[in-house]
């Protein structure tokens, strides 16, 4: 594990450039909304088949790295490489159909199509695959995310769990080798959290790469190889998962902030 205190230099596994094997590496990334900076220089890497976890308080830059990753954000700063290829300036479009998927916070499906309908449109234009195709990868997601018994239900009457599924389901039609996944355990009951981690884990274990922002920490705990901590666009430490929460770096930006879920760092 390396650490540093939130108002130093972060201090990163992954810096320099094209390591072997990685899936994505994402080196020097700055990002600012006027005076707000929300990333100052993270540099992060995921393998295939390997899940890296993101913790940090509410306002660290999470989100916004996702959004850096996936092209619906241009970075200021920093170079993105997807499988080698420097894919920084590429449209978001591009991005996805090259393999990199994601899951929003706050689930929007289309309320009035049915569960089928929102994942056969994530395989339609996302993955840009034919009729047959996408109907064949539009059942194997909801399958992967354990929905096919609703798959004639309108999404708008879902229940939050079913939701978060749909909006996995959504993004695994796309087929993703780099799945985001921003807090997709928020919100749901300790009942349900388990077979939700099963899932994410067997999608890691299938060789897919998983980046996981998550505030319940003992879920992500369940499933990341590897951990990163964010506060105010820095990287405060990165490593071994409980590692990480048991530093020092660690506890001082959660000191007193009521963002963490279910560990005490
Ligand atoms: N499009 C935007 N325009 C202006 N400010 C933004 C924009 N997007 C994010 N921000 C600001 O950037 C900061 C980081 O936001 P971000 O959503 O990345 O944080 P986060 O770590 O994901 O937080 P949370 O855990 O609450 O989801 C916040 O202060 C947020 O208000």
């Amino acid at each position: 594990m390396t650490s540093s205190p939130p108002s130093g230099e972060p201090s990163v596994e992954a810096s320099g450039s094209a390591l072997r094997g990685a899936l994505l590496e994402a080196e020097g990334l700055a990002k600012a909304f006027g005076q707000v900076v929300t990333a100052r220089s993270v540099s992060f890497h995921v393998a295939p088949g390997e899940a890296l976890g993101i913790v940090g308080p509410n306002g660290a830059g999470k989100s916004t790295l996702l959004n850096l990753v996936t092209g619906a954000q241009p970075v200021d700063a920093g170079t993105i490489r997807f499988d080698g290829a420097d894919i920084t300036r590429m449209p978001a479009a591009r991005r996805t159909a090259l393999g990199i998927g994601r899951t929003f916070q706050i689930p929007r499906p289309f309320e009035g199509l049915t569960v089928f309908e929102n994942v056969l449109v994530g395989s339609t234009f996302g993955a840009g695959a034919r009729r047959k195709v996408a109907d064949e990868q539009a059942w194997q997601a909801l399958e992967t995310a354990d929905l096919t018994h609703l798959a004639n239900t309108p999404a708008g009457s879902l229940r939050l769990l079913d939701r978060k599924r749909l909006e996995l389901a959504r993004a695994l039609a796309t087929q993703p080798r780099l799945l985001l996944l921003d807090e997709i355990a928020g919100g749901l009951t300790e009942h349900e959290l388990p077979a939700l981690i099963e899932t994410i884990s067997a999608i890691r274990d299938g060789g897919t790469g998983v980046v996981w922002i998550e505030h319940i920490v003992h879920a992500l705990l369940q499933v990341v190889d590897r951990l990163m901590c964010l506060a105010q666009g820095d990287v405060v430490a990165t490593g071994d998962p409980r590692e990480v929460m048991a530093s020092d770096a660690v506890a001082a930006v959660y000191l007193g902030s009521p963002d963490l879920e279910g560990e005490t760092p």
